[in-house]
């Protein structure tokens, strides 16, 4: 039989990545080996880059929007915007909001570049660039490669309904070696304990929370591992589950999912619904697991197996009953205040909302949950204003509330734009029942002009004259009458259906058992070049394969009946064979999941034993168990 040796006595250098100054040249005796060269990674392997090489910071590519669309009033609320900025970091005060919609107080034409054909562009632009870096960095968190459009929103957000996190399960506890040593006991046998199982980790849908900022200051969330055995056949505790909570209506996915196609790991829905993320390792085997009748004082014990780790994007769609929809400034965040208890922004400049607000509205002892999104502006398809990114939020709503500015100088024409714009997007969303609420009717450039505008909507648009209303969000009036409406609107379309957008996994429960057969691998060969590999090996054979990796990183090096019994399932499951079959030589490394070997041709078990104890010694362990072999009559 041909020995798989753990390596010490060769040194290579490679490739960039491996650390020279992990490797020591030990000379040993001819042909034989020992010792796991552990965590070396082959990152500059082709094909064998580190999991965490996946979530490398993509280079930033600048994008500008294309915002050729868009009326002049579109463009005028944009320069209002960015005076607003402007003001908030300077002296001035913000515009009132009759500088909106009367001719534009615009900078001089020659601050603009003249080169830029399209002014929408540089309106586009200027409204931004009086943020600071960090607000729009260019990338995400956690380095996030977004699409070149996202670039431009501000940070805010960005983080409101995209985040990308990090996730480890945790580890198992390693099983122990122990005996019983009682008085008046003997023989007393193994009695080494089992780890306990490392934390999973799980998604909840938390109905508290609304968005995804949470992950903006937290990007890794770890489980925390199982205890390890202990003698006395102490079998060490499992460890705490590990919930990350997140809202209702978060989908995610594994960042190194296969294909796009692939299920998501979790699509959660209903408050209170959990779906497992990552799996924690289960504990190592204490020596009272490996007694058998031939076998009575084994000394093995293994170790806690490894918990998943990934990397996930999540992306929220925030589920509501209601959207509120509108032009920037139309009141939409003020209606939804009073309509609910919640509190969002509310200021006299368009998009005031940057990011959807919730709310639970109770009428007649009965809930509805109402969305209010930032303000869209004619153009947002292409890149103005916002854009259309928190639109997603209104596809899971049942019914659209549109709110119209009273005191806009063409109401009509912003609905109908709107409502175009809500097309574009996504011509699903047009046909979702809409509810009108003309607003401000309180001011009486508003409320003159109340039944010229409810003649068009429902002479000449057709809307249904039921479902049109005047109201003043400031003032409450005809805010009951609209949610009344709403509620019927809802009672017609029946009981929500939950709909899952995707066939997403939602696991509730772990895998009993990970069962995986060590058989089934794969053996890759590098060959080096001579000048990197410093009289070192010549060639590393990679080993791959769930449940060989798996079971080399469970194996405890430091007991020598461990190490048998690695050779001994090596040989059996026909790696051996495989790796003499590809012409492997005395010398070669072999890697294994983490762990590296010298290939020796050296079988016997002295040979092992010498090199596993020389191993030991490079590593400063002491010593443990295995007394009885070699022993020394034997030598
Ligand atoms: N007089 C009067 N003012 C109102 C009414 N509703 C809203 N406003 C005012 O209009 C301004 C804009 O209100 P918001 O609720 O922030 O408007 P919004 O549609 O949420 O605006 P964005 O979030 O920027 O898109 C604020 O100054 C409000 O006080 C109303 O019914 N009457
Ligand atoms: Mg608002």
């Amino acid at each position: 039989m041909t020995a798989l040796h753990q390596h010490i006595n060769g040194c290579y250098r490679s490739s960039s990545q491996r650390s020279a100054a992990k490797w020591r040249l030990v000379p040993g005796p001819a042909g034989v080996l020992l010792t796991p060269c552990l965590a070396r990674h082959w990152a500059s392997s082709p094909g064998r880059e580190h999991t965490t090489a996946a979530h490398a910071t993509q280079p930033a590519s600048s994008s500008t929007p294309s915002s050729s669309g868009g009326s002049d009033w579109s463009k005028r609320l944009l320069a209002v915007a960015n005076n607003k900025k402007a003001g908030n970091r300077g002296s001035a005060a913000p515009s009132p909001s009759a500088d909106i919609f009367s001719p534009a107080k615009r900078r001089p034409p020659q601050q603009r570049d003249p080169a830029s054909p399209n002014r929408a562009d540089d309106d586009a632009s200027e409204a931004h660039e009086d943020f600071d870096d960090d607000d729009f960095d260019a990338d995400g968190p956690g380095g996030m490669d977004l699409e070149p459009e996202r670039k431009r929103l501000p940070a805010e957000m960005r983080c409101f309904d995209t985040a990308r996190i990090y996730i480890k399960a945790g580890d198992g506890g390693n099983g122990c070696v122990a005996f019983r040593r009682e008085k008046f006991v003997e023989h007393g046998g193994p009695s080494g304990g089992t780890g306990g199982r490392g934390g999973n980790v799980w998604a909840v849908a938390d109905e508290k929370l609304n968005s995804l900022t949470s992950f903006r200051g937290q990007v890794h969330f770890r489980a925390p591992a199982g205890v390890n055995g202990q003698g006395s056949n102490c079998d060490g505790a499992d460890a705490e589950e590990l919930l990350i909570p997140v809202p209702p209506g978060t989908i995610i996915r594994r960042r190194d999912a296969a294909s796009p196609d692939d299920p998501p790991l979790a699509e959660l829905l209903r408050p209170g619904q959990r779906a497992l993320l990552a799996t924690g390792g289960r504990g190592g085997r204490g020596n009272f697991s490996f007694k058998t009748s031939r076998e009575r004082a084994p000394t093995i014990a293994e170790k806690g197996e490894k918990g998943e780790e990934l990397w996930a994007d999540l992306e929220l769609k925030v589920v509501a009953d209601v959207g509120i929809i509108g032009v920037p400034n139309a009141g939409k965040s003020t209606l939804l205040s009073v309509l609910t208890a919640a509190r969002p922004k509310i200021a006299n400049y368009p998009f005031t909302t940057l990011v959807p607000n919730l709310g639970v509205c109770e009428l007649d002892y009965r809930t509805t949950v109402f969305a209010d999104v930032p303000g869209l502006l004619e153009g947002a398809h292409e890149g103005l204003g916002l854009g259309h990114e928190f639109l997603r939020h209104v596809q899971r709503c049942r019914v659209l509330v549109h709110v119209i500015d009273g005191t806009s100088p063409d109401p009509v024409g912003d609905f109908n734009a709107i409502n175009l714009e809500l097309e574009l997007f996504n011509p699903g969303l047009r046909n979702k029942p809409q509810l009108v609420a003309y607003n401000k009717v309180d001011l009486p450039d508003s409320g003159d002009f109340w039944e010229l505008v409810r003649e068009q909507l429902v002479g000449e648009l057709g809307l249904p004259a039921e479902r049109v209303f005047a109201v003043s969000a400031a003032t409450g009036r005809g805010v009951t009458e609209l949610v009344r409406a709403v509620r019927a609107v809802l009672d017609e379309l029946g009981p929500a259906p939950l709909e899952y957008e995707t066939n997403a996994l939602n696991q509730t429960a772990p895998p009993a058992r990970r069962d995986v057969r060590i058989d089934g691998f794969t053996v890759e060969v590098e060959e080096l070049p001579a000048a990197s590999s410093g009289g070192g090996a010549s060639r590393v054979f990679y080993v791959s394969g769930e449940g060989i990796e798996r079971f080399a990183q469970m194996t405890n090096w430091d007991y020598y009946e461990a190490v048998k019994r690695f050779q001994r399932v090596l040989e059996v499951s026909g790696i051996n064979g495989a790796l003499r079959a590809r012409g492997v030589r005395a010398g070669d490394s072999v890697v294994i999941g983490e762990t590296e070997f010298d290939w020796s041709d050296d079988t016997s078990d002295g040979a092992v034993y010498d090199s596993w104890l020389r191993d030991m010694k490079d590593r400063g362990v002491n010593r443990q168990g295995s007394a009885r072999w070699p022993h020394p009559d034997v030598r």
